[in-house]
């Protein structure tokens, strides 16, 4: 076999929770995508410092021929880069904090991605992750972009209108984590022993044909399973002792109740805030929300193992986990690099692939990619149900984006009132009103 052409890759958001676990996980792969230099970029030095200190010596220890470059400089950091895998979090957790405790003041679900909290992350992101892309093209032309910053759908609408010719995809790791829980009832091993079709926006949809690589339809037992358990499995319930952390295995679990109003599809776990939201605004406590719990686990827990490890410099192996379930990434930069044309959940243009919906959309559905890019596969209608949850949906994320172009009040109001999640005008408009308040920081002047 030929030798494969090495990689530079950026990961923007260098000081994220999830960084050292993609560096691992990167360093395990390098079989089939070699790395030639990792650098790290973001605007908080102190916070990508604890980070950047341990994965360099990490690297450098096991691979030192790979370089390594922690950098705030976007000149230095997107010089010579093939990739740019970006997870920031504009406004870090503070502000998601907020983004979920203001809607909990009136009643309404408080959510990093979805309904009010969601759209204020949004109005927040769009400027970041415009910023990687320009810095990108003006130091990496021929780079490209994946992006899984959230709140991916309103992103992804964002750069579609903003930045239409860029090199950028993104993708969510939602998906690929129920599959790893449908391999695990199914008693499948890997992901690759299924092949699933799936439609939808981020965070938000349905599969409606998973089989095994014989073209056995394996739907019928996937169902029986979630009618009961949703997507609950027993490895989740371990590693939540061991972890003591069970809000995933909650969710996992509602999956059962999402289930029940469609038996034809499987639903995206994200759905339990658009479909069961008064189950979960009573489940939350108004005081102690998400946020809380990530910075008292996983923030916590990353950041004191990376501090650790640079105090005693040395990595015996089991002070962080390897995110595995992040090779995704590693899946999408090898099919741009070496055209493996590997079929992947992507957020992409609809354009008829979705031939009962609007064009324009943002959609989440399954492309080959290659070194062209990604080929969405044709969805073809999609039923009532489904579709009038999309439209709302999907003029939610597009009204955001609008907001955020034209600075309308007006534009943002409707976006929060137009949300399912949201109860009526009068609510919408309160909470607009404290989230803008507290967003002046990040959000353009509205009128
Ligand atoms: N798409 C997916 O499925 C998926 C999965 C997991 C996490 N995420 C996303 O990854 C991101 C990181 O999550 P986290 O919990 O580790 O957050 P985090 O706060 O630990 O890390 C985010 C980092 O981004 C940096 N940052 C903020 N604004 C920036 C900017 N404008 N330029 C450069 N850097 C900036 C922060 O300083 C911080 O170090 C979030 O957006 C999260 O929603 C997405
Ligand atoms: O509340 P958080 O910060 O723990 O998670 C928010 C992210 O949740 C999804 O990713 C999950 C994944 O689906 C889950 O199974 C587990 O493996 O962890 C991941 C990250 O926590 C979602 O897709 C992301 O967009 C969210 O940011
Ligand atoms: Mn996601």
């Amino acid at each position: 076999m030929n030798t494969l052409e090495k990689s530079s890759v950026v990961i923007a958001g260098g000081g994220s929770t999830y960084t050292p676990g993609i560096i691992l996980m990167l360093l395990d792969h390098l079989d089939r995508f070699p790395l030639r230099k990792i650098k790290f970029y973001d605007n908080d030095e102190e916070r990508q410092k604890v980070i950047a200190d341990a994965c360099e010596l990490i690297i450098h220890k096991n691979h030192p021929e790979i370089e390594f470059l922690a950098t705030c400089n976007p000149e230095e950091a997107f010089t010579d880069v093939d990739f740019v895998m970006a997870h920031i979090r504009v406004g870090k957790y503070k502000m998601r904090e907020l983004d979920e405790k203001i809607p909990m003041k009136y009643g309404v679900v408080g959510q990093e991605t979805c309904g009010p909290g969601g759209i204020a992350y949004g109005m927040r992101s769009i400027q970041g992750v415009l910023d990687l892309v320009d810095y990108m093209e003006k130091y990496s032309p021929n780079a490209w972009l994946l992006n899984y910053s959230n709140p991916a759908a309103i992103v992804a609408e964002a750069m579609r209108r903003l930045r239409p010719h860029s090199k950028i995809l993104n993708i969510c790791d939602m998906p690929i984590s129920i599959e790893n829980n449908m391999l695990e009832i199914l008693g499948f091993e890997k992901r690759s022993d299924i092949v699933t079709k799936y439609y939808g926006l981020n965070h938000f949809g349905w599969w409606y044909d998973v089989r095994d690589k014989e073209g056995n339809d394996l739907m019928p037992k996937l169902k029986e399973y979630v009618k009961e358990n949703g997507y609950l499995v027993q490895s989740d319930i371990d590693s939540a002792k061991q972890h003591g952390d069970n809000s995933w295995n909650e969710t996992y679990k509602m999956a059962k109740d999402i289930y029940a109003i469609d038996p034809d599809t499987l639903p995206n776990t994200y759905l339990k805030y658009y479909l069961l939201p008064d189950t979960v605004v009573e489940h939350t406590d108004p005081n102690y929300t998400r946020a809380n719990q990530v910075m008292d686990t996983r923030e916590k827990e990353v950041f004191t193992a990376c501090r650790q490890i640079v105090e005693k410099n040395e990595f015996r192996g089991d002070e962080l986990s390897l995110d595995e379930h992040a090779s995704y990434i590693v899946d999408l930069a090898t099919a741009l690099k070496f055209n493996t044309y590997a079929r992947m959940l992507l957020i992409v243009e609809n354009n008829g692939i979705i031939e009962n919906f609007d064009k324009t959309a943002m959609v989440e559905v399954p492309c080959l990619v290659s070194s062209a890019g990604p080929e969405p596969l044709f969805v073809g209608t999609i039923p009532t149900f489904q579709k009038g949850m999309m439209e709302e949906q999907v003029a939610v994320e597009k009204l955001v984006v609008d907001a955020w172009m034209e600075g309308s009040y007006q534009k943002l109001w409707q976006a929060i009132a137009l949300s399912k999640t949201v109860p009526s005008v009068t609510v919408a408009k309160q909470i607009l009103d404290d989230l803008y308040e507290v967003n002046k920081a990040y959000w353009p002047e509205l009128k």
